[in-house]
C-alpha cells in the first residue's frame, strides 16, 4: 500500500474573494467517522506535488467548500490528487453526495475550485480555460441547453459553436445520432426528450468535436440497455484509438467490465485510485467498494414497521 504526498497548498489565480479566507478543509488528522476505514484502498504515489503537464488530466489539491464562513459550510472535495494518464477509460465512483459531480465540475471549469488546481493536457483549466474547454467534451450531470432545439439542432449548434465547417458537423451529426438511435428523433424538441434521450442527445454534443479528453457524468443513467452497450463500445473504441474518457457511476458492476482504471471517493475524499485490478484486488469492485466506504445500515431494524402484518 502506498500513500499520495500532501498535494500542493496553491491557490488557483482569481479565486474568488471570501473563499481564500474560507476555514481550512478538516486536516487528514480530523477524526474519521468509525465505520470508515481511514484509506486503506491502494493510493498511487503521485510523481510531483505540482500538476503532471504529461497526463490528460492531472489534479492537485482541488477543494471546493460550499458556503465558506457560514454554519452551512461544507467541505465537498476534500484536497484531490489525481494522475489520469492518456486512453485511460477511468471510472469514478462514490456514494450520493461523495463529491464525484463537484470534482468533474472544477475539472472541467463549470465550477471554481476554492483551492488547488486541474489540468488537462498540460493547459491549467483555471489559467487558459477557452483551450482547456477545446480540449474536452463535458456531459454535466442533468444539465441540458437550449432545450427548444431539436436533437439535431443542438448537436449541429454544439459543433459550429467549437468552430467546425457545415459539412463535417452534418456528417458527424448523423452519426452520432445513429449511434445514440436518435435518427428518428432528430427533429424533435429536446425539451420533449426522455431523461435517457436528452442523456444521448447531450453525450452526442459532447463528442461531435472530437475532443481527446471526455468528461461524462453518470452517462449511463436513465439509458437503456441497447443505447447503453452501443455507447460502451464507442467510448472503448474511442479510448482504444488514445482517447481519454472519464465517467462517474455508480454501478459497480459496470464500471469493473467497462474501465481500466478507478478512483474511490468518499465524503470528499479519494479513498483508493489506480487500475481496475490494483483497487479491487482479489475480490469484486463492488465488494471492494463498500468495505472502503463502509456506512452499510441494518435497514431491516430501522424500519421495522415496513413489515406488512
Ligand atoms: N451548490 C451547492 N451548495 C451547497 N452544497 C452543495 C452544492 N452542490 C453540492 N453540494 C454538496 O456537496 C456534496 C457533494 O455533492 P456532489 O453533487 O458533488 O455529490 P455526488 O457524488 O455527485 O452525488 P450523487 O452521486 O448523488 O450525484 C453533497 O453533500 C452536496 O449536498
Amino acid at each position: 500500500m502506498s500513500h499520495a504526498p500532501d498535494p500542493h497548498p496553491d491557490f488557483p489565480s482569481g479565486a474568488r474573494p471570501g473563499e481564500r479566507d474560507a476555514a481550512p478543509p478538516p486536516s487528514s488528522s480530523a477524526p474519521e467517522p468509525e465505520n470508515r476505514p481511514r484509506s486503506h484502498g491502494h493510493l498511487p504515489v503521485l510523481a510531483s506535488a505540482e500538476p503532471d503537464p504529461q497526463m490528460a488530466v492531472s489534479l492537485r489539491g482541488l477543494t471546493k467548500v460550499f458556503g465558506p464562513g457560514t454554519s452551512r459550510s461544507k467541505v465537498a472535495v476534500n484536497r484531490l490528487s489525481l494522475d489520469v494518464p492518456h486512453g485511460a477509460f477511468y471510472g469514478l465512483v462514490g456514494r450520493n453526495g461523495a463529491g464525484k459531480t463537484t470534482a468533474l465540475s472544477m475539472l472541467t471549469g463549470l465550477l471554481r475550485p476554492t483551492e488547488g488546481r486541474a489540468m488537462v493536457s498540460g493547459i491549467d483549466v483555471w489559467g487558459q480555460s477557452r483551450q482547456a474547454r477545446h480540449a474536452m467534451g463535458v456531459l454535466p450531470d442533468g444539465m441540458t441547453f437550449f432545450e427548444r432545439l431539436s436533437g439535431r439542432q443542438l448537436v449541429t449548434y454544439a459543433g459550429l459553436l467549437r468552430g467546425m465547417d457545415r459539412d463535417t458537423v452534418a456528417q458527424r451529426t448523423d452519426d452520432l445520432l445513429r449511434a445514440m438511435d436518435l435518427t428518428n428523433d432528430g427533429g424533435t424538441a429536446v425539451q420533449d426528450y426522455s431523461a435517457g434521450m436528452r442523456k444521448k442527445i447531450m453525450l452526442a454534443a459532447a463528442m461531435v468535436h472530437a475532443p481527446g479528453l471526455l468528461v461524462l457524468d453518470e452517462p449511463f443513467e436513465a439509458v437503456d440497455p441497447v443505447s447503453a452497450a452501443n455507447i460502451r463500445e464507442l467510448l472503448q473504441d474511442f479510448a482504444r484509438a488514445g482517447g481519454t474518457v472519464i465517467v462517474s457511476s455508480h454501478v459497480m458492476d459496470l464500471v469493473q467490465r467497462m474501465c481500466d482504471h478507478v478512483a474511490v471517493v468518499d465524503d470528499g475524499r479519494l479513498l483508493a485510485a489506480g487500475t481496475v485490478d490494483q483497487v479491487r484486488g482479489s475480490q469484486s469492485l463492488e465488494d471492494t467498494f463498500v468495505e472502503l466506504v463502509g456506512g452499510r445500515t441494518q435497514v431491516g431494524e430501522g424500519l421495522t414497521w415496513l413489515s406488512p402484518r
